[in-house]
């Protein structure tokens, strides 16, 4: 592709529509992904219900992109391994549990660190 094209505003525009397309298209697939958006939107009702500090809003949205982002990386390499290797085979349930492992342990800290704000802001 054209350079000047690749780098033109217009492009960077389209790019970004792609990226939320993609995100659109995960969302409205993946039931644990609506899951983490409920979630999400609970943790910040309670911040706001609470009346948090700058800083506590800095680190919830941190581990919120955190557990968000890595969701929709799951489902990609999901996704990705459905289409190159549509039949079981052991590597393959290997790579997909340690992906899905991956946002567990971002989930399990993103629980820890929601109890770290909130309990003493009760
Ligand atoms: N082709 C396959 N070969 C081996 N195991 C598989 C295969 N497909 C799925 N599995 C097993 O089933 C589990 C669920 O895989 P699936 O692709 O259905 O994801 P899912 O239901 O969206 O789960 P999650 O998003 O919670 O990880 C995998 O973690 C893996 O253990």
């Amino acid at each position: 592709m054209n350079s000047d094209l690749k780098g033109s505003k217009r492009n960077k525009r389209i790019g970004f529509r792609f990226a939320l397309s993609g995100i659109l298209a995960v969302v409205k697939t993946e039931r644990n992904l609506k899951i983490h958006c409920f979630a999400s939107v609970a943790v910040l009702l309670t911040g706001i219900f609470l009346s948090i500090s700058p800083i506590e809003w800095a680190v919830l949205f941190l581990t919120m992109g955190l557990v968000l982002s890595l969701e929709v990386v799951n489902s990609v390499i999901e996704r990705v391994m459905d289409f190159i290797h549509p039949s079981y085979h052991q590597e393959v349930k290997v790579i997909k549990d340690a992906s899905a492992g991956a946002v567990l342990i971002a989930a399990c800290f993103a629980v820890m660190i929601a109890l770290v704000i909130f309990v003493p802001n009760l």
